[in-house]
């Protein structure tokens, strides 16, 4: 096993998560320590006028540039602020567009820079091999939520509501199926953002004191990507339009409605089989309104990661160190089932550039 740190900054920007987790790519072994280093307010402004601009963009512009730049010291702050002996890192970046279809999927982030000031060799670009392939190029957590459900009883949902929500689906058989789902927090968000100025809807209260409204559900819900089959994947922005059936609603059935939204969601997904169990992790597990709405509608057992002793807000970071490892060893990050790919495809380049060789020899070391 290899000390890694892994990094995620996800789709809601409100910051860089850093765990560290020893592994080999195959096993998952202890946890390391975990941070989270809050995007500063402007710095979270900036990279969402960038994503909001994405589409536009060309890849030299100063702005994005800025803010690419000031985004990886956070990162190299969180790696800091550790303070672990990594001998690898993975770094997912930040997304500021994902359009499958096209084959992009843009994450914004200097891993030269960020192995330079680190002194520890990092993979980065862990989603083009899988576009290459054919795939979506995301969802890539189902085989960490694979190797870490080892020994829990199975079917197993594994639900994360970040920005976005995904889901994957770990069958009795060891079949893996897993796609994006739905909106997760990011709708609620900047609803919650536009009426209250703040940028969640903490532990559901607005929604709580709001209704549903019916018929803007419908119409949410007729959106075409809940009639695609999975594997699908979806950007940030990807409901954004939807944002404008809401606008007759009052701030508190508006958030009632988007809950309902993103519960409904999940709900809509055709399973193959009945999960004994949705394990929930991502920021949406702190909102009960969104907890309290799974149970109801999907009328299951559905408990956040913890309740199986994981980390539910580091899951997603853990999981770029053991997809780090698995990049080096040339194992697969994705498969057919879970992207779409066409055939099980591994990932990720690595940044070494400058380093001593003792700092490197972590590389040799994975891949014997
Ligand atoms: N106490 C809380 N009440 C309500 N919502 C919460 C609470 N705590 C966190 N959240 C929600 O969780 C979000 C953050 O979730 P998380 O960190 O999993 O997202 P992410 O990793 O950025 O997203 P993604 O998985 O899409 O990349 C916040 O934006 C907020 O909407
Ligand atoms: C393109 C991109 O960054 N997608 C994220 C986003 O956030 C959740 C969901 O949408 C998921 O597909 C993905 O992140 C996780 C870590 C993944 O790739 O599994």
């Amino acid at each position: 096993m290899v000390r890694v740190i892994g990094l995620m900054s996800g789709t809601s920007l409100d910051g860089v998560d850093a765990a560290g987790i020893e592994t080999d790519g195959v096993a998952v072994g202890a946890a390391g320590p975990t941070v989270t280093i809050p995007f500063p307010p402007e710095l979270r402004a900036r990279t969402r006028a960038i994503l909001d601009r994405a589409g536009n963009l060309p890849g030299n512009d100063r702005e994005l540039l800025a803010a690419e730049r000031d985004l990886t010291l956070l990162h190299v702050a969180a790696v800091r602020a550790l303070d672990w002996p990594a001998e690898l890192i993975g770094f997912h970046g930040q997304t500021i567009l994902h359009r499958p279809a096209e084959r992009r999927s843009w994450q914004i982030g200097d891993a030269a820079l960020l192995a330079l000031e680190t002194g520890v060799p990092v993979v980065h670009d862990f989603r083009s091999a899988d576009l290459a392939a054919g795939g979506e190029g995301a969802p890539l957590v189902p085989v960490f939520h694979q190797a870490l459900a080892r020994g829990l009883a199975h079917p197993l949902a594994v639900l994360n509501i970040g920005g976005v929500a995904n889901v994957s689906l770990i069958g009795a058989d060891g079949a893996l199926l897993a796609c994006d789902v739905g909106p997760g927090n990011a709708l609620l968000d900047d609803w919650a953002m536009r009426h209250t100025g703040v940028p969640c809807d903490r532990d559901g209260a607005l929604a709580r004191a709001g209704r549903v409204d019916a018929a803007v559900l419908a119409r949410l819900m007729g959106d075409p990507f809940f009639a695609r089959p999975a594997p699908k994947s979806l950007d940030r922005l990807a409901f954004h339009r939807a944002m404008d059936l809401l606008a007759p609603l009052s701030p508190a059935d508006g958030a009632a409605t988007l809950a309902a939204f993103t519960v409904r969601a999940v709900a809509s997904l055709p399973l193959p089989f009945q999960p004994c169990r949705w394990l929930v992790c991502g920021g949406g597990r702190h909102n009960p309104v969104l907890m309290d709405g799974l149970r109801e509608t999907l009328g299951a057992v559905v408990e956040p990661v913890e309740d199986v002793g994981w980390d539910g807000d580091a899951l997603e970071a853990q999981c770029f160190g053991f997809l780090a490892a698995r990049a080096v060893r040339g194992l697969p990050l994705s498969f057919p089932g879970t992207t779409g790919a066409g055939r099980p495809v591994s990932g990720g380049r690595v940044a070494q550039q400058g380093l001593p060789v003792a700092a490197t020899r972590v590389l040799e070391r994975l891949r014997r």
